[in-house]
């Protein structure tokens, strides 16, 4: 078998060449005549699965995304011609998480507010948001929801389960997403790009939404640039500096709008998911899932792929407000900072779409705050709380 992987999938020689011929090329560079006698292809989101692309594909029976979101790649089209399909979900959704809570955090320090007194409005709560949502409530910090395709779910789910009481009644915290425009400081976008239908994400912040975000507010874009009307935010941020963002994802990666991504606080080239962590989870789950197609055993772990990380104890000491201990302890692990910084670097020097490239192309060793024991006095008991709910692994400190 020959199996055809992006060259920004991590482990793939260790993973897939016990399986079968294993060839690389950069993602941008697959192409139909790459693919004439290809059995599997391993993809990341930069890669347009199509019918384009699949034009001599006659061999392929696999395709893999390592990633979460799937709108690069026509499934239909993939089932109609009987090729397996599988994604990795929720493989870097704690890297999200990672990037979501250090960036509002940074953001706070800069601008001079606290966290825990803005309520913080999640768009999405599927594996990144559900997430985002369970470590910002641990934390303390008042949240509001916003997922209808979830919530309508959710009430068929409890109809032909008979509970009567269920009817339509969004669960605890959610809401639709006009009320949490107008309700929260900050809006967290966590939506997969869905062009068509009830639910559909196109544009789903539009020109009128956008002027709805109340003066002072924030808004953080880490699902895909399209949920977003691009020119419609930069006229917004463009106004009275009463508003800004984060922005991990834009229109048209990635030749992105230059001047939206300078306008924005955190601008960085879609790498919020972008921990080793998560990296390996996607290429694992998709080893497993081609072994599945092709009835083969897979014997590789996951443990077997992570390496040691780098940091592995910090020893906090007395005297740090809590949430500059957060942001300490955050920063030790990962700080978007350094990725907004290179972004700003990498596009001066080489044009926008080179430089958003190759900063993801080599992309720094980053892990996930779960990899970090956070060493606290006795007597610290609620940033103990704060520290666990924010990700990090928690023991009391030896005095
Ligand atoms: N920036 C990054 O690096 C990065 C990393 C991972 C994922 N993503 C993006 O984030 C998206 C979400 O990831 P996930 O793992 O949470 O996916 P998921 O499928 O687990 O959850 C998505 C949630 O969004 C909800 N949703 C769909 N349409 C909606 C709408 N119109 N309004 C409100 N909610 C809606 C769904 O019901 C679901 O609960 C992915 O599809 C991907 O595009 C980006
Ligand atoms: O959908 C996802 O999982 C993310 O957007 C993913 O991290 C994007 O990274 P890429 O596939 O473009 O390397």
């Amino acid at each position: 078998m020959k199996i055809l992987v992006d060259a920004n999938v991590p482990a793939a020689e260790t993973c897939f060449a016990a399986l079968g011929e294993v060839v690389r090329l950069p993602g941008r560079e697959i192409d139909a005549a790459s693919l004439r006698d290809i059995d599997a292809l391993v993809v990341r989101s930069i890669t347009r699965v199509d019918e384009t692309l699949l034009a001599e594909a006659s061999r392929l029976r696999f395709v893999g995304t390592c990633t979460i979101g799937t709108d690069h790649v026509d499934t239909r089209l993939l089932a109609e011609r009987g090729i397996t399909f599988a994604s990795a979900p929720g493989c870097n959704a704690e890297a999200v998480v990672d990037y979501v809570l250090i960036s509002l955090l940074t953001l706070a320090e800069r601008q001079g507010w606290r966290l825990a007194e803005r309520r913080v409005g999640v768009v999405g709560a599927g594996n990144v948001g559900g997430r985002l949502l369970a470590r910002l409530s641990a934390m303390g910090i008042d949240c509001l929801a916003c997922d209808p395709p979830r919530v309508e779910a959710e009430s068929v789910e409890a109809e032909r389960a008979g509970r009567v009481d269920a009817e339509e009644e969004a669960p605890a915290g959610f809401v639709n997403l006009d009320t949490l425009i107008d309700e929260c400081d900050v809006l967290c976008l966590h939506t997969p790009l869905v062009r068509q239908g009830p639910h559909a994400t196109h544009h789903l912040l539009d020109a009128e939404r956008i002027a709805a975000l109340a003066p002072g507010s924030l808004l953080l874009n880490a699902g895909r640039g399209d949920c977003v009307d691009g020119q419609a935010l930069r006229a917004r941020l463009s106004g009275e500096g009463d508003f800004s963002a984060i922005l991990d994802v834009f229109e048209n990666e990635p030749g992105v709008d230059a001047s939206l991504a300078d306008l924005a606080e955190v601008a960085t080239p879609h790498i919020a998911g972008y921990s080793l962590d998560g990296k390996l989870r996607g290429t694992h789950q998709i080893t497993r899932a081609l072994c599945r197609a092709f009835g083969l055993p897979c014997r590789m772990t996951l443990e077997e792929l992570l390496p040691t990380p780098p940091l592995r104890s910090l020893e906090l000491g007395e005297g740090l407000e809590q949430e500059e201990a957060l942001r300490l302890a955050m920063r030790a692990v990962y700080d978007p900072r350094r990725d907004h910084d290179s972004l700003r670097r990498a596009s001066r020097r080489q044009g926008m779409a080179r430089g958003f490239d190759a900063c993801r192309a080599d992309y720094p060793l980053r892990r996930e705050f779960a990899t970090l024991e956070v060493a606290l006095a006795e007597e610290d008991r609620h940033l103990a709380t704060l520290m666990a709910g924010a990700g990090f692994r928690v023991r009391r400190r030896l005095e």
